[in-house]
């Protein structure tokens, strides 16, 4: 066995199981090993009743005076038992396990150990664990490995294959030159590689995080800096000079561009019409106008006689750019072909596109990146407008070479990090930033409440759909399991259509979704016939509904502060003033601090860095910033200092062994050698 072969090599792995584990990434037992925990549940010591914190998974020592209760609820069989300590009570309930009441002996002494909640002014724990003392002790201060997870593959089955792999792999040598291990004080390949799965204790675990960490933020500067000596100054063929379609299109919007929108846009004129092609990031807050910069380039691309390629992440975003620029570019003189390219279209609609794609018929195609990357040939294509989720890498240019294109790239990206960040992620791309928000907009009112405020918060979004406005709520996500978070948001539905007053239209919204669902409620939505919007984070990038002007959040604490700044964007987008209203279910007093920072800011620059502050760099379990780059471990936010040290190692490598020709990097020239390759598939760079 070794990295490369299938999961089916494992013992006990059949076809079926590998294609669950095919659901979440991982094809071969080589990532499987780098298929990291998600966190880890640490056996903690029992604390007592006075030292219980809501939100937490802690553990109490329980005495049973009397035999559990059991009663119906509905679909449900309800087991409770009321432990007490000190005059103080804890509930404990289980669902549809009414065995326990015969279980749970009188007299007898237990540990349970589960999340610590809040309901009703109890303090109590649902379905929590059941351990006898002794056996409790044997798992004290150990920690296991908590996977992502997908429905029929539980944790156990990864923990196993995970062990299995170590135990009949010979792992790779080490690849990292001695001098940046002693430089950066950084554990052994191997040694990480197993403690991030099975930590002894929490130093390994922080030793491995790092080293993992730092891997993969220099292997992927380091391939990026190849890619960008690959890249560089390629000569313009496709030279645009924006006319007088562009001219009308600027007279003609409803609204005169921002300074910041103007300076970047003369940045990208300049590319344009320049002697090598542009590679160009353009950065702005949530509702800073990326899109209409987008549209004037396109346009300019289509006056100079060039297709134009408008890539989006989803269907819903990509349809609605397409009405936004057919609406933008309604009424100019010059007649422009926008040709809307979606996996829900028929076979016969797509096979019409493609060709009005090769004719030459459509000028401006908008499409989701797989569409537009894998199946289309173009006529003459000058430039491709892509976002910053799907890196647009030496691959993709090399597939549009070989069909004779050397388009223009112009990538957007709504990631508020800062500037010296972003020098390092970007590498290979000049960067503009679009820093200040159109003048129209009223500031986002922000509040941070608790679950008990849920009442006046619908009182008020019926009275803000009475003046006509449009609001979201956005249920908790279950990344253990996306089904269950299916069931929140059909479930919440269900209940709010019977708190709000009738004549409201309320829909759901998840991922799961067919695209033709999801595009018919955005639409619907975008029309203003729905008027209130469930939903899970999918809403998140991108969607432009001006006249949506609230953003309820629950369980807000379970989002990161960045994410939450995305979504918080779908709303004050347009002259109505906005609201956005976090429900924390926690009342830890971090979770208030980190709250606050939205509470008190609208600017995601700063957002970012005083939650980076907050949380510093060793907070190893806390939630994930930003999904960008789909870095599997590091985190940019919380590991900017590791990223930073990674980029200087990179330079170093770079003066001494540009081509990674001495011995002692010859590890090191495999490793990233088999990095481009697997990143290739994923990161296309
Ligand atoms: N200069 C401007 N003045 C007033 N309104 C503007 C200006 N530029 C853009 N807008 C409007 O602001 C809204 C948001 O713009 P846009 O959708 O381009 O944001 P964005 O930068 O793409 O944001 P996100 O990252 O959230 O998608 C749109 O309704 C657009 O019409």
């Amino acid at each position: 066995m070794n990295t490369a072969s299938p999961m089916t090599a494992l013992k006990g792995i059949g076809e079926k199981t590998a294609a669950l584990f095919h659901r979440v990434g991982v094809d071969t037992v080589g990532e499987l090993l780098s298929y990291y925990p998600r966190t880890y549940d640490v056996y903690e010591k029992p604390v007592t009743f006075a030292n219980l914190e809501t939100d937490r998974v802690q553990a109490v020592t329980g005495f049973i005076h009397r035999a559990p209760d059991g009663r119906k609820a509905g679909r449900y069989h309800i087991t409770t038992v009321s432990l007490e300590e000190f005059g103080m009570h804890l509930q404990l309930s289980w669902f549809n396990m009414p065995f326990l009441r015969n279980s749970l002996l009188p007299g007898c002494t237990y540990i349970f150990r589960g999340r610590v909640q809040k309901k009703k002014g109890r303090i109590t724990m649902e379905q929590p664990e059941i351990y006898a003392p002794e056996d409790y002790e044997k798992l004290l201060d150990t920690m296991q490995p908590i996977y992502g997870l997908t429905g029929g593959l539980s944790n156990k089955t990864v923990t196993k294959a995970v062990r299995q792999a170590f135990d009949q792999l010979d792992l790779d040598t080490e690849y990292l030159p001695e001098h940046i291990r002693n430089e950066q004080k950084l554990a052994e390949y191997n040694f990480a590689l197993r403690a991030i799965h099975f930590p002894v204790k929490r130093e390994d675990l922080l030793l491995a995080r790092k080293r993992l960490v730092f891997d993969e933020f220099f292997l992927f500067i380091l391939a990026l800096r190849q890619m960008k000596e690959q890249t560089e100054d390629t000569v313009n063929e496709c030279v645009i000079h924006p006319g007088v379609a562009v001219k009308q299109l600027l007279s003609s919007l409803p609204y005169e561009l921002t300074g910041a929108q103007k300076r970047v846009w003369n940045e990208i004129q300049a590319d344009l019409m320049g002697e090598t092609v542009m590679n160009r990031l353009v950065q702005g807050d949530v509702g800073s106008g990326k899109t209409v910069i987008a549209l004037l380039a396109l346009l300019s691309a289509v006056e100079s006689g060039w297709q134009g390629a408008l890539m989006a992440p989803t269907e819903v975003l990509a349809r609605q750019h397409a009405e936004s620029i057919r609406e933008l570019l309604f009424g100019l003189s010059m007649d422009t072909g926008v040709e809307l390219l979606t996996g829900s279209m028929t076979a016969k609609e797509k096979r019409e596109a493609y060709a009005r794609i090769e004719s030459g018929e459509a000028q401006i195609i908008i499409g989701t990146h797989a569409l537009i990357q894998e199946k289309v040939n173009f006529a003459h294509l000058g430039l491709v407008v892509t976002d910053e989720q799907h890196r647009f890498g030496v691959r993709q240019r090399e597939t549009l070479a070989g069909k004779g294109l050397h388009p223009h790239v112009l990538v957007m990206s709504a990631t508020p990090i800062p500037r010296t960040l972003a020098i390092i992620i970007y590498g290979d791309l000049d960067i503009s930033v679009i820093d200040e928000l159109p003048a129209n907009r009223l500031p986002i009112k922000n509040c941070v409440v608790d679950e008990s405020y849920r009442p006046k918060a619908y009182r008020f979004i019926e009275r803000e759909v009475a003046a006509g406005r449009q609001v979201y709520i956005i249920c908790p996500m279950v990344e253990e399991n996306p089904e269950i978070e299916i069931e929140n948001v059909v479930d919440y539905t269900e209940k709010l259509q019977k708190k709000l007053a009738s004549g409201i239209t309320i829909e759901y919204l998840h991922g799961k979704m067919k695209a033709a669902d999801k595009n018919d409620i955005m639409e619907r939505f975008a029309a203003g016939e729905i008027q209130v919007l469930v939903s899970t984070t999918v809403i998140e990038v991108g969607v432009n509904v001006p006249n949506a002007t609230v953003m309820m959040v629950e369980n807000a604490e379970r989002f990161g502060l960045a994410q939450l700044h995305q979504l918080r964007g779908r709303v004050g987008r347009g002259k109505h003033q906005s609201y956005c209203i976090f429900v924390s279910g926690s009342d830890s007093k971090d979770t208030k601090k980190r709250l606050e920072i939205l509470n008190k800011s609208n600017d995601g620059f700063y957002i970012a860095s005083e939650d980076l502050k907050l949380r510093g760099p060793g907070d190893l379990f806390g939630i994930r910033q930003s999904g960008i780059l789909e870095f599997k471990i590091g985190d940019i936010f919380t590991d900017a200092l590791i990223l930073q040290a990674a980029s200087e190692e990179a330079a170093k490598i770079e003066k001494l062994d540009p081509e990674l020709k001495l011995e002692e990097h010859q590890g090191l020239r495999e490793k990233l050698l088999e990095y481009r390759l697997a990143g290739m598939a994923r990161m296309s760079l």
